[in-house]
């Protein structure tokens, strides 16, 4: 028997890394590509695609590593798909593999087995190929802890050495995670982990020709970290505590960590600019970048209605972009915001160089401007103070709404300024005319895929892009 269809369709509607959410869909289909070697008897560790079909014809690939023992485990009661008669193996109880040890285990062991030899660099099935660079000795003694946060993908960390990003909607071609960490960890960035390995699916097509799908990356484990978005959000609440003192007088002012992080996006463009292609177009990209924009905000409404007040305004902010000379492009984040920065004892680093998720990944490669990235932090300091002013909640005594909003305002506008100084300062670049319409349009943009984004993935938080949005129209 093959997979059961509505066993699976349950597990990939309830998963945060599901990016169909809000879409008709349906299970069309499901492929094993992968076995991963030595598995004890009674476990076969396997991956498997599979075909989402949405209603308007476009099709995703989604990653389901499982993990499929002969006999019932209690240990991974959370963690079980369903039970089957498996094509393959037989009859088996069916995990999510990255819950479980063993499965990780023999993961990180194929990684260190097959990962620094080419010639080694496929596994028994000949399918997956594990790849590393060299530097680092793997612990394959470590045991594995799935992540628990809202995430795209899933992660695993392996003890405190490594941690593994397993790529979940998948597609044919060179994923710019894995791309930009290769390069930035060869130049010896110190603002990036360090990426140790990758996985690759070498497929075959029906045509006979071979494309490469990427399904993993082994990369240095932050563990001593701090999420930005957290330092952040504790940030506002020391202020809004402080119902009497700005911002500068309070204990946790963020003003030196976003001017610290400006410094550290400045250098990963300049790393960036160098190893990767950089161009100059001219009035023709201008007008195409500004109507890609105005097709989103089309494209947006039908989404989230509640943008149609402020769609002549965005439209207006399109219009300018349209008149421009010309952009400077390269390759950057692509969706850059506080959740996509750790602060370590010796900086900050930046995470996730995947793009925007929902683009196609072919896209996601091109250059595009440095003011996209700008634009994605200062978008997380008008997000932080929101989110903290939402959930503070309780009864409005005396106005203390309105007092947090003004305070979310003044926390927002003192971080943009300083990681905007710092950002500029860096490169030697200045935020006059042409970049100052670049920026604002980035903003628009990455305001109307937001509300997208919050309407699709929490409702909840709608109010918070067509908030900023109200405040400034
Ligand atoms: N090298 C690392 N060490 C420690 N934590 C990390 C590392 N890379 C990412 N993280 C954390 O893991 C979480 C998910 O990582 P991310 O790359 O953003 O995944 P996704 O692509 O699923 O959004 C983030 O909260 C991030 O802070
Ligand atoms: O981290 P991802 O690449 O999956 O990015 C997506 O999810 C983000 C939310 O986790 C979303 O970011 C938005 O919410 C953040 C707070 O949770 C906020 O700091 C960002 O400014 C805001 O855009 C991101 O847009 C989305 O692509």
């Amino acid at each position: 028997m093959t997979i059961p269809h509505d066993q699976l369709r349950g597990l990939i509607d309830h998963a945060r890394w599901f990016g169909g959410k809000g879409r008709e869909w349906t299970l069309a289909g499901v492929r094993r590509v992968g076995e991963l070697p030595d598995a004890p008897d009674g476990l076969h560790v396997t991956i498997d695609l599979a075909e989402i079909a949405y209603d308007d014809g476009t099709t995703d690939y989604y990653q389901l590593p499982l993990a499929l023992y002969a006999e019932p485990q209690d240990r991974l009661s959370h963690a079980l798909v369903g039970e089957w008669d498996d094509e393959d193996h037989g009859y088996a109880y069916v995990y999510d593999a990255l819950h479980d040890r063993e499965s990780m285990a023999l993961w990180l062991a194929a990684f260190a087995a097959h990962g620094v030899d080419p010639a080694r660099h496929h596994d028994v099935r000949g399918e997956l190929m594990f790849h590393r660079l060299p530097g680092h000795d793997l612990d394959i003694e470590a045991h594995s802890t799935l992540f628990s946060g809202e995430q795209s993908n899933s992660s695993v960390a392996f003890g405190e050495d490594a941690l593994m990003k397993v790529f979940r909607k998948v597609t044919p071609g060179v994923n710019p995670d894995i791309a930009i960490h290769q390069v930035l960890t060869e130049a010896g960035s110190t603002h990036v982990a360090a990426l140790y390995g990758w996985l690759d699916l070498v497929d075959d097509d029906a045509d006979g020709t071979n494309s490469t799908i990427q399904l993993a990356m082994l990369q240095q484990f932050l563990r001593t970290a701090s999420d930005g978005w957290d330092l952040a959000l504790a940030s506002v609440r020391n202020l809004f505590a402080e119902a009497d003192l700005h911002a500068d007088e309070v204990g946790g002012d963020f003003a030196g960590e976003a001017a610290r992080l400006g410094t550290a996006l400045a250098e990963v463009h300049a790393d960036l600019a160098e190893h990767f292609p950089v161009e100059q177009r001219g009035a023709d990209a201008a007008s195409a970048l500004a109507d890609a924009m105005a097709g989103r905000l089309d494209a947006a409404l039908d989404v989230v209605p509640d943008l149609a007040p402020y769609a002549d305004s965005l439209r207006a902010t399109f219009g300018r972009l349209r008149e421009l000379d010309g952009i400077d492009v390269q390759q950057v984040h692509g969706d850059l915001h506080l959740g996509q920065t750790l602060r370590t004892v010796k900086g900050w680093k930046i995470v996730d160089f995947e793009g925007e998720p929902a683009k196609p990944l072919a896209e996601r490669l091109l250059p595009d401007s440095v003011w996209r990235d700008v634009a994605g932090m200062i978008r997380s300091f008008d997000y932080a103070p929101r989110v903290v002013a939402m959930t503070a909640g309780g009864v409005d005594i005396g106005g203390e709404a309105e007092q947090r909003a003004y305070r979310a305002s003044e926390w927002a506008a003192r971080n943009r300024a300083a990681f905007l100084e710092a950002y500029t300062a860096a490169l030697g670049t200045a935020l006059d005319g042409a970049a100052g319409t670049l920026l604002d349009a980035y903003l628009a943009d990455k305001v109307v895929y937001e509300a997208v984004y919050e309407a699709r993935n929490r409702p909840g938080w709608l109010s918070i892009p067509l908030a900023a949005l109200e405040e400034s129209s």
